[in-house]
């Protein structure tokens, strides 16, 4: 076990930010998403687990703060040095003496960035800088808080893709924040979705994928018609433009896919939409505690 969070409140004032009100638990080599709307919690979060704030409970961890490295929101760099000069005096070390440096440099294609100064550096090259440092600490237990914000879908995806496969094989343990879910698609085995400051549920993609929305789903357009024509299935909780088929296995799958083809309706099918799950999550969450209402952000 990598660390154990027992218990945990974290106030800004009198306001209860974050609450972890079961145990919680991190272990070696894990991917963990953590996902909610804005002010939902996840900076809290990665900020008191780094030891930024104040907390009450127990976070037990061998690991000491040092091996535990941030990407964090609103990064900021002198703008009067060159981008070389920030990456050598902030690591303390020299470009052409550090092999594994220069391994990075080359790998996020950053060679051409060492000469500006970091506020000429575009939003995606920023965003490489950071990433770059973070990685030459290889540590353990790394934290990425929107890493890709800001930046176009392509540049996302390919900053995402080099994320993945850096860290492939390895046994860091990382936590991403982020509101896309399509990259936690790619990078999370575990998600801990927040809400308010609450645990809606913590555990593996796949199982929380399953309790909450069945073996897959299907989606398409919202709509009188459609909704007429789904009818006989059931239906998840989705955002208002789509409707959310659920699939109990694959004949069922198979049914409503033969359906939708003869009707000539566009859909899509998924056995690890992140979105539809956790709004379901949030919805049985709430309904659990006798408050249906949930907003679709
Ligand atoms: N330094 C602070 N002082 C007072 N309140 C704060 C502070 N930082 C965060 N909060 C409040 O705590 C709650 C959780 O904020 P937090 O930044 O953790 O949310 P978040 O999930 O990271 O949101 P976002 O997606 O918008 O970044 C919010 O209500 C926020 O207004």
């Amino acid at each position: 076990m990598l660390v154990t969070i027992k218990n945990l409140q974290v106030y800004y004032g009198r306001q209860l930010a974050l609450e972890i009100d079961r145990p919680l638990e991190i272990n070696k080599g894990e991917r963990i998403g953590i996902i909610g709307s804005n002010g939902a919690g996840k900076s809290t979060f990665v900020k008191t687990m780094l030891g930024l704030t104040s907390y009450k409970g127990r976070i037990q961890t061998e690991l000491k703060p040092e091996q535990m490295a941030a990407h964090l929101q609103f990064n900021d760099y002198v703008s009067t040095m060159s981008v070389r000069h920030v990456l050598e005096t902030l690591l303390d070390t020299s470009i052409s003496k550090n092999s594994r440096l220069q391994e990075l440099i080359t790998y996020f294609e950053f060679e051409e960035c060492l000469k500006k100064h970091y506020k000429s550096l575009s939003g995606g090259q920023k965003q490489r800088l950071t990433i770059i440092m973070v990685m030459m600490q290889d540590a353990p237990l790394t934290f990425y808080d929107e890493v890709t914000s800001g930046l176009d879908f392509e540049t996302r995806q390919r900053l995402m893709e080099r994320l993945l496969k850096w860290y492939e094989g390895k046994s860091n343990t990382l936590c991403i924040v982020s509101h896309y879910y399509e990259e936690l698609e790619l990078l999370a085995n575990k998600l801990l979705i927040l809400d308010q400051g609450k645990v809606i549920d913590y555990g593996e993609k796949e199982t929380l994928f399953r309790k909450y929305c069945g073996n897959s789903i299907i989606t398409l357009d919202a709509g009188e018609e459609h909704g007429r024509l789904t009818e006989p299935y059931r239906k998840l909780e989705a955002p208002s433009h789509l409707i959310a088929l659920a699939c109990r296995g694959k004949t069922e799958e198979e049914d409503i896919a033969k359906l939708l083809i003869r009707n000539n309706v566009n859909f899509k099918r998924s056995s690890s939409d992140i979105e539809i799950m956790s709004i379901n999550a949030k919805k049985a969450y709430y309904q659990e505690r006798g408050n249906g209402g949930v907003d679709h952000d």
